[in-house]
């Protein structure tokens, strides 16, 4: 029986042409996927079109957009298990590298046509869904600070250059961080609660890798001295997270752990999956193997045979008509 899938297109979402991005992905699709094609409007979102998918009990969600579009989407089936397509047409595609998935229309169709499917972390944010991260300080700030242009030109997970703007206003708070095991007071700029991230979430890139399939959250602790330490730290962060090593600075810090609940001195804001959801303090509670991801299909790269070197050796090729091997007599 012909698979069957929702699928949740932005038509106004990345720089290319919608209508032919559109027609590429029917006809890559559609021989073998009947698809539900359900287009977003500024007043109904990826996130309402998802969530009645989910109600309509589909068989498959794919979402195609930029990173607003995909994680409002994803977010919508953390908890199921209903697969999830991802065809990034963004300007950063930071959603689609964090989650290790193709970026470009036909290795993504590709992949959803493979079938295969991995299950990721997920988690819960006060209530909310969460699938990349939670950002408190000098993130959220960042966000505030990113315009639409710069949203363009950098993408939602991408704060780096919005983030030096940010360094100019930047405030420290005081947080009190509680685990299940234990509870960690400090003085931070920037605190990151990640099921995973793009390089480009500099200030997620505490610990060596995120990992995410651990069933652990990853918290980054960022507690610059000043502005030219805190200049240092994302600069510092930025290295580490190209070169998958993990900080070595003592205004640095990580930790892994199931839930965490940060409280701060005074408020600050939360910024999660890229949108401001309002202010700490914040509950984020992971949730393993939350979310089932279409996923490439791993090839098989180990060697299946080494014959050369062996005394004597003689190799002959079978020859058949059609250019396939049989187990025929040969001549
Ligand atoms: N039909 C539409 N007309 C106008 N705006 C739309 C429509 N559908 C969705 N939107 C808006 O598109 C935005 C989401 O865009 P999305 O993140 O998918 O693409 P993008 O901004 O091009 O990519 P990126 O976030 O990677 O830069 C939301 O603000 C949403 O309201």
């Amino acid at each position: 029986m012909k698979r069957s899938a929702c699928l949740i297109f932005n038509p106004v979402a990345g720089k290319g042409d919608p209508d032919q991005d559109l027609a590429t992905i029917k006809a890559l699709l559609e021989p073998e996927i009947d698809l539900d094609i359900q287009l977003t409007t500024e007043e109904v979102g990826a996130d309402a079109l998802a969530i009645a998918a989910v109600k309509r009990g589909v068989d498959a969600i794919i979402a195609s957009g930029g990173d607003g579009t995909l994680s409002a989407a994803a977010a919508a089936l953390v908890g199921t298990t209903i697969p999830f397509g991802i065809i990034s047409r963004g300007t950063a595609n930071a959603f689609a590298n964090a989650l290790d998935i193709p970026d470009t229309i036909e290795a993504a169709c590709q992949t959803i046509l493979g079938g295969a499917t991995k299950t990721v972390d997920a988690a819960y944010c006060n209530g909310h869904p969460m699938v990349l991260l939670a950002g408190i300080g000098f993130e959220a700030e960042a966000v505030e600070l990113a315009g639409r242009e710069a949203k363009n030109r950098f993408g939602i997970f991408a704060y780096v250059l919005a983030g030096f703007q940010a360094l100019r206003q930047m405030k420290t708070f005081e947080a009190e961080i509680e685990t299940e095991d234990k509870v960690i007071k400090l003085t931070a700029a920037a605190i990151t609660v990640a099921n995973t991230a793009p390089a480009t979430s500099v200030l997620a890139q505490g610990p060596s890798g995120v990992v995410v399939d651990d069933g652990l959250l990853d918290v980054t602790l960022v507690s610059p001295a000043n502005k030219a330490g805190a200049i240092a730290a994302t600069y510092h962060l930025l290295q580490t997270a190209l070169s998958g090593d993990a900080v070595d600075r003592d205004d640095i810090g990580y930790l892994r752990a199931k839930r965490v609940k940060i409280t701060t001195e005074p408020e600050q804001k939360v910024v999660l999956d890229g949108e401001l959801i309002g202010n700490t303090p914040i509950d984020v509670e992971c949730v393993p193997h939350g979310l089932t991801l279409f996923y490439p299909l791993v090839e098989e790269t180990l060697p299946t045979e080494k014959l050369e070197g062996l005394p004597n050796l003689v190799i002959e090729m079978k020859k058949a008509p059609d250019g396939e091997g049989s187990f025929g007599e040969h001549e």
